[in-house]
């Protein structure tokens, strides 16, 4: 496995409230990483400071390093709409444009400048399939993009995110708000897409992590506790915390 991103020392204050408190977490191509942990231990926080959507909280510090192919997400010169191509991310609640659903699906391809038609469907229909969305949505591609279901919603937004081609996909509770038979596909197309992304997603329901990620990391407090091989952590935690944790003693 090679670590596509490589993150050191990472601290983050809200204001002067620290939420981050030095974390040290690598990430592998074509495999996904379950960020853990109770409710406000920093999981989210962490999961936005990788492709610097905290960058749009006020009074926000972060510190630390986050080196993507190479470079520090972090310096200066960085190009903030490329990098959120790059890294792309899914959020809680389904967030469609309220267009139609090849308007979102181009939305990002368009900003960048394409306008042939011809290349525009073929990425349509590249994305939407890649998003398990295709056979819902192949006859209704000018049908707004909020009509449809929760679950259809979710994958869209996934296929939105796919058009501009990314290496990473960042996922902060995307089924939390589904049915159960929504989030099971959503599962199953997050496995699909491994082959080619590296996937990261912040869950609650410790299952999802097991089902579906390679490697697991508990957060507790704002700090990192352990990670490690999903297997190897919910059958044999290295530390007390962890084994409270999934042991339901706390969360
Ligand atoms: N925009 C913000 N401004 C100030 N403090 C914040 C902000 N967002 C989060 N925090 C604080 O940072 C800490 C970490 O929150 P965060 O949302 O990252 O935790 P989480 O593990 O993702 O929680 P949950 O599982 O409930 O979403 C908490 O103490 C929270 O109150």
């Amino acid at each position: 496995m090679t670590a596509i991103l490589k993150t050191r020392d990472v601290h983050l204050s809200y204001a002067k409230q620290e939420a981050l408190h030095g974390v040290n977490l690598d990430f592998d191509d074509h495999s996904i990483t379950a960020l853990i942990g109770p409710s406000g231990c920093g999981k989210s926080t962490f999961l936005r400071c990788l492709n610097r959507m905290n960058d749009l909280i006020p009074k926000t510090t972060v510190t630390g390093s986050f080196q993507f192919h190479g470079k520090d997400i972090y310096a200066p010169t960085t190009n903030l709409v490329e990098l959120r191509k790059q890294i792309g991310m899914v959020f809680q609640q389904p967030n469609p444009f309220p267009f139609s659903v090849y308007e979102n699906v181009t939305y990002g391809l368009k900003l960048a400048g394409h306008t042939n038609r011809h290349y525009l469907d073929e990425q349509v229909e590249r994305s939407l399939k890649q998003a398990a969305v295709w056979d819902e949505t192949k006859d209704a591609l000018n049908k707004n993009a909020m009509s449809f279901s929760g679950g259809q919603q979710q994958r869209i937004c996934i296929a939105r995110l796919l058009a501009v081609q990314p290496d990473i996909i960042l996922l902060d509770e995307p089924t939390s708000a589904l049915d159960p038979i929504s989030s099971a596909q959503i599962e199953t197309t997050l496995l699909a897409l491994k082959k080619t992304y590296c996937i990261i997603i912040v869950t609650h329901n410790l299952q999802q992590a097991s089902r579906i990620a390679d490697r697991t990391a508990f957060m507790l407090n704002g700090n990192l506790i352990e990670d490690d091989l999903t297997s190897k952590m919910f059958t044999k935690p290295a530390n007390q915390a962890t084994s409270d944790y999934l042991n339901g003693k706390f969360g």
